[in-house]
């Protein structure tokens, strides 16, 4: 390896934003700066209060202990235990072997805020798949938001994430009023899995997990009901992980989405490379950066400030 650098980063979001239970105004991260006879890549570590296990401060002083142990031929070093440390090292060394450039898929938006505003942004995209947080408002609301939509276009699929707010008998209300024949999964209906089970088989609601694979020692294994998969490779860890979670699950025809946790561009980037790779027949859950008042060293939107290396808390370089 020719150079190495650790940064930490801090981008205030437009708005707070409450991720299961933890409000934040900004999005704190770990950036890895790996470079090679001139090739240069950036592998990201921003663990995620209320979804990742470890902390920002577990990640940043796993990261200060391995760098200088990484060399160009690397495997993970042994000690990188931590999901984001191991998503960060093992992204940014794909890259810097990697000699082609990957087209990406679109992704499907995601729209948030209050009813009459997600129909105002939703009149105005041409995209199949919609990704709407729903156990936010009432049940009624949330129905009647659903055909507002599909009156809007009645071809629309919705992707649901109710992130575990229902109750079980919410969830039945819910799914017993719309076309669920539109709906691709619905995301952690209540919190417990055993509920969303017993749902998805006595009223077919199409049962997406994604918390639940994230729990210390989730490993992947049929369950009948579940048809989605939505892995947000950054909470997950290692690359090689990842890959087998997804053919294991793709081999019992459940589908793999790969998502955001709300990391920078650069993250986003490289799980746009890996949704192409990985999953290129299911748009990935990347349209969070809208949220995020600056991109990071490659700009990513015109007219947005791009914060350049200088301009970054730089922790450790050699
Ligand atoms: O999956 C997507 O389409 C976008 C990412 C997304 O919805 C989320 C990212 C991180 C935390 C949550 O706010 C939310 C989710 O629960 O999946
Ligand atoms: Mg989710």
């Amino acid at each position: 390896m020719n150079a190495l650098a650790l940064y930490r980063y801090a981008i205030p979001f437009h708005s707070a934003i409450d991720f299961n239970g933890h409000r934040l105004s900004q999005r704190e991260g770990l950036l890895v700066k790996l470079e090679l006879d001139g090739r240069i890549a950036w592998g990201e570590a921003s663990p995620l209060p209320g979804f990742s296990r470890e902390s920002l401060a577990q990640a940043q002083a796993q990261l200060l202990m391995l760098m200088p142990r990484l060399a160009p031929s690397d495997k993970l070093p042994e000690p990188a235990t931590l999901p984001s440390v191991r998503f960060a090292l093992s992204s940014a060394l794909w890259k810097l072997r990697r000699e082609h450039r990957i087209t990406h898929q679109d992704p499907a938006p995601l729209l948030t805020g209050s009813s009459p505003q997600i129909i105002d942004k939703a009149a105005n995209i041409d995209a199949r798949y919609l990704k709407l947080k729903v156990g936010r408002q009432s049940v009624e609301e949330e129905i009647r938001l659903i055909y507002r939509l599909l009156e809007q276009d009645p071809k629309r699929r919705f992707r649901l994430d109710a992130n575990r707010r229902w109750s079980e008998q919410q969830a039945a209300e819910f799914v017993a009023a719309i076309p669920l024949k539109q709906v691709d999964y619905i995301e952690e209906p209540t919190p417990s899995l055993q509920t969303n089970l017993a749902l998805a088989e006595s009223l077919g609601l199409p049962l997406a997990l994604d918390e639940t694979t994230q729990a210390e020692g989730y490993r992947y294994r049929p369950q009948p009901g579940v048809k989605a998969l939505v892995l947000k490779p950054s909470l997950i860890g290692d690359l090689d992980t990842l890959a087998e979670m997804v053919v294991q699950a793709e081999l019992d025809g459940v589908a793999v989405v790969l998502s955001s946790a709300f990391e920078s561009n650069l993250g986003l980037d490289t799980l746009a490379d890996l949704a192409a790779e990985l999953t290129p027949d299911h748009p990935p859950g990347l349209d969070t950066l809208e949220a995020m008042k600056a991109d990071l060293i490659m700009p990513a939107r015109p007219g947005m400030p791009c914060l350049t290396e200088d301009q970054l808390e730089c922790l450790w370089r050699a």
